[in-house]
């Protein structure tokens, strides 16, 4: 789905690389998380498979397209593929959250009838329901979060990059926007997120790219945040069903893939479940 080929970055003439060829696949589907110290690389990762920069040297390819050959005006074909959610939300603070949902369906061209039904649902989906004529002033953090990350997918793009996106939250609406991003992923969304949050990446289990100095320096199959060694106590903290309980440190609810998305009250971490079908395409 996103393959890095030996991609270096260099933005400055004589500054030291950003990525220093830099090599990954990641396969459709998958949920990636990209680790690494400040300044390691991982946002320009994510740029350069949104076409936002070009590799120096090297090849970037998303969903099947290699992107050091295509054209200028392909670009906003690739990036209706790919939702983006950001640290800082990024919303339009001069727009309600309905009409910063529907302006990514209107900049796509889609009717006006189709953008009223696929809005509130989508609204709906990610816990705002009730919400919608609230400016992103009104919000919380949390749901400035989910304002964005429905207006990521409501284009259901095929696949998500996320850049720090529970950066500025308190942990347990981090956790919130984690079963969040837990769930599209499990409707086969390929989500990529980059992170300094080493209590999520621990316990999510997923795999995990570690980025030093613009090269991989770790990718491991259900991976940990720090230093590739699982922590001491993980078997003593695995139930029988083979999820993960909580930690000392972690907040009340687990973070476990399901194969649906959720009612947004499950989303905010409360019990009750309204499932919300993917299409066919895995998308929702
Ligand atoms: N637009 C830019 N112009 C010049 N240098 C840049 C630019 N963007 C990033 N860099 C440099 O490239 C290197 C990698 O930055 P990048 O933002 O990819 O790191 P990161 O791992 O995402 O860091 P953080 O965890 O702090 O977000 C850093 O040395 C940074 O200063």
């Amino acid at each position: 789905m996103i393959r890095f080929e030996n991609v270096s970055k260099v933005y400055a003439r004589g500054a030291r690389p950003a990525l220093n060829g830099m090599s990954a696949e990641i396969e459709r589907g998958e949920f990636v998380f990209l680790v690494g110290a400040s300044g390691s690389g991982k946002s320009t990762c994510l740029r350069l498979a949104l076409r936002e920069e070009r590799p120096t040297q090297g090849k970037v390819f998303v969903a099947g397209r290699d992107l050091s050959t295509l054209s200028s005006w392909k670009v906003p074909s690739l990036r209706r593929q790919i939702g983006v959610v950001f640290q800082d939300f990024r919303l339009l603070q001069n727009k309600t959250v309905f009409e910063n949902v529907a302006f990514a369906l209107q900049v796509t061209g889609k009717p006006r009838h189709m953008i009223a039904v696929t809005v509130p649902e989508v609204l709906e989906t990610v816990g705002l329901q009730g919400k919608e004529k609230r400016r992103p002033h009104e919000l919380s953090g949390g749901e400035q979060q989910r304002v964005a990350i429905a207006r990521a997918f409501v284009n259901r793009p095929s696949i998500l990059l996320a850049d720090e996106p529970t950066g500025n939250l308190d942990p347990n609406t981090s956790l919130g926007i984690m079963n969040l991003l837990s769930r599209i992923n499990a409707t086969g969304t390929t989500v990529v997120m980059a992170t300094h949050d080493s209590g999520f990446v621990n316990q999510m289990r997923q795999r995990v790219i570690e980025l030093s100095n613009g090269v991989v320096l770790r990718d491991q199959k259900d991976g940990v945040y720090g230093a590739g060694v699982p922590m001491p106590d993980d078997d003593a903290l695995r139930e029988p069903s083979g999820h993960l309980a909580e930690r000392p440190w972690s907040p009340p609810v687990e973070v476990r893939p399901v194969p649906a998305l959720e009612s947004p009250a499950h989303a905010q971490g409360v019990t009750g479940t309204v499932r919300v079908q993917p299409s066919s395409q895995g998308e929702w």
